[in-house]
């Protein structure tokens, strides 16, 4: 196990999932998770997440490459690693027919060490709905479910496959808040999403998977710097875009007119914004309809998702 001060609970390198049918899933990827950080996993449809997580988890071995989990091969040393970390599937399939009570305690058989099964689904918010049918609960309160299942060991790493799909919005702040509280007590937590918010408001670090890459990497701020900023406006009546200062000289990096609409793009935010602005109140004109914005996390993943398109 690495003893450095930042102690990598999960080391993946150069991993590669290849299929029966000869698909490879992944394609070669390599990141860390330190102790007590959320990392975010994300992508496009079948870019490869679930593929990922399944072989951290220890359900399949990696065509090639090499995972640690607390330093541990989690396929072939499944017995150390199993029992401190907690797995939160897309699907839980458990027993329809028995309520949320009776499923939690038979989990708990099944866990060395487990917590209270009430305390768990106190966490998740469910404590008052321990009588009731696995088959009766909404979406939201299974995936509530599945996550009190996963807790059950007080688990050090969390594996959460898309763990808010289906969840209302307040559910979802409520498994924040939860993902927070975990991290906060040192749990490491990967997780899986497509809701670049949840990144964005949850991860410590995330990696953009693309058709099995990874396509960019960092905290959600370096992701998001990776990316221009934008600034759209109306053009003054009887103004031409000739008629603004030398875009270049605003550290404008690319511009689109759509009708009397320009929108810009800086990597110099408030240089450009101040420099239009400055035009505009010499100029004696009004911006209409001016919107200026710092480039958001969702603009890096669509960013990223065409430029791979344009480049394969
Ligand atoms: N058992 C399998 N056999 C063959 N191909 C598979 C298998 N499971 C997944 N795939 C393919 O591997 C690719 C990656 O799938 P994966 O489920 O890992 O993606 P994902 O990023 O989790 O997608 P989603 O966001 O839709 O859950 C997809 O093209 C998928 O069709």
């Amino acid at each position: 196990m690495n003893t450095d001060e930042h102690e990598h609970v999960i080391e993946v390198t150069g991993l590669r999932r290849v299929y029966g049918g000869g698909f490879e899933a992944v394609r070669g990827i390599s990141f860390t998770v330190d102790r007590g950080e959320v990392f975010a996993l994300l992508g496009t449809n079948g870019a490869g997440k679930t593929s990922t997580v399944e072989l951290l988890e220890g359900l399949a071995p990696p065509t090639d490459g090499r995972i640690r989990v607390l330093g541990h091969d989690p396929y072939t040393e499944r017995a150390a690693v199993r029992p401190r970390t907690g797995v939160m599937l897309q699907e839980g399939g458990f027993p329809s027919e028995l309520t949320v009570d009776e499923t939690a305690r038979m989990w708990a058989g099944c866990v060395s060490g487990a917590r209270p099964p009430l305390e768990v689904l106190d966490l998740v918010g469910l404590a008052r709905r321990t009588d009731v049918r696995v088959k009766q609960l909404s979406g939201g309160e299974r995936r509530r479910l599945d996550l009190a299942l996963a807790l059950l060991g007080d688990p050090e790493v969390l594996f959460l496959d898309e763990p808010t799909t289906g969840l209302d919005a307040e559910g979802r702040r409520d498994t924040w808040e939860l993902v927070r509280a975990l991290r906060d007590r040192g749990t490491t937590v990967l997780l899986t999403t497509h809701y670049l918010e949840e990144a964005e408001d949850l991860a410590d670090r995330l990696a953009i998977l693309h058709e099995g890459r990874i396509a960019a990497t960092g905290t959600p701020a370096e992701v998001t710097a990776a990316q221009p900023a934008r600034i759209s406006f109306e053009l003054p009546e009887g103004y031409f875009v000739g008629d603004l200062p030398p875009l270049g000289e605003l550290g404008v990096s690319g511009h689109e007119v759509d009708g009397s609409v320009v929108r810009l793009r800086t990597r110099e935010l408030q240089r450009t914004a101040t420099e239009l602005l400055v035009w505009a109140d010499r100029a004696g004109v009004e911006l209409r309809r001016l919107d200026v914005r710092s480039a958001s996390l969702e603009e890096a993943f669509l960013g990223i998702a065409a430029r791979e398109e344009v480049a394969a």
